[in-house]
């Protein structure tokens, strides 16, 4: 008897710095191997060899917006061949610690740089990629963690070392989580909107809901039980 493979789901996590995605992450990946997925756990900029050298670069390094923008979709193509595409193809639960719409949030919205080349980009790096040749591959559904800048930039205060990104003003995340919010408007059925300015357990429990709701996650007891 031959066992059917799952689909691929592709689920990425936004947000501004300090919004709270890595902190329920792995938590996501380990309800999802409890329930007998597979999972990848990814990041982007990253993800692969090369990927991550392209980080290195982009977090440490200035450079003018065009230079971020074209090493974020360089890093992404080579993570959708190398990763993604070959994940979802054998049936994995890809879980994405970032993707597109942070291209769009941060250079776009946050930058000022232009949108619609970011459209044509993400098109030429999204599309060849799966093995529907026309397929624009994005996330089955975006997470997107929604918390005021002002809110983030204290839980990051003491939490880590600023890197290029983390070290601007709170104007520029102003501006990136408008972007998140232009984004998530134009595809509601892509984007889940979690209230982050919440406490760990009711952030966890959100994104719970939203599993369940989808049928990708049987009903949880328990789960993460972070108090703050
Ligand atoms: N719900 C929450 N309430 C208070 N602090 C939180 C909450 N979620 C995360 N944090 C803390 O905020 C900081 C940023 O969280 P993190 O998950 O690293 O954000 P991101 O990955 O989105 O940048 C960390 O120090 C983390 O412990
Ligand atoms: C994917 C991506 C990330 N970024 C930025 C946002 C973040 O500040 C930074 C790295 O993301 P992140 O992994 O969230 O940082 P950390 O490890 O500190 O939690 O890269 C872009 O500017 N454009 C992009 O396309």
């Amino acid at each position: 008897m031959t066992t059917a493979t799952p689909a691929g789901l592709f689920i990425s996590f936004e947000g501004i710095d300090g919004a709270g995605k890595s902190s329920h992450i792995a938590s996501l990946a380990q309800a999802f191997r409890d329930q007998g997925r597979t999972v990848t756990l990814t990041r982007e900029p990253g993800g692969t060899p090369l990927a991550e050298k392209l980080r290195a670069l982009m977090l440490h390094d200035a450079m003018d917006p065009l230079t971020e923008a074209l090493i974020a979709f360089a890093a992404r193509r080579d993570h959708l061949v190398q990763v993604i595409e070959p994940a979802l193809a054998r049936g994995e639960v890809v879980l994405c610690d970032r993707f597109t719409d942070a291209t769009f949030a941060y250079q776009g919205a946050g930058r000022g740089f232009d949108l619609q080349p970011l459209a044509t980009l993400e098109r030429m790096v999204q599309t060849g990629t799966a093995p529907q040749p026309d397929l624009l591959r994005e996330p089955h559904l975006t997470l997107w963690f929604d918390l005021p800048a002002e809110v983030a930039a204290e839980r990051l205060a003491s939490a880590r070392v600023p890197d290029r990104f983390e070290s601007e003003p709170g104007s520029f995340f102003a501006r990136v989580a408008q972007g998140y919010a232009s984004r998530a408007a134009a595809a509601p059925q892509r984007f889940a909107r979690i209230d982050s300015n919440a406490s760990r357990h009711a952030v966890w429990q959100q994104i719970t809901q939203v599993m369940v709701r989808r049928g990708w996650l049987a009903i949880m007891v328990g789960g993460q039980g972070g108090a703050a």
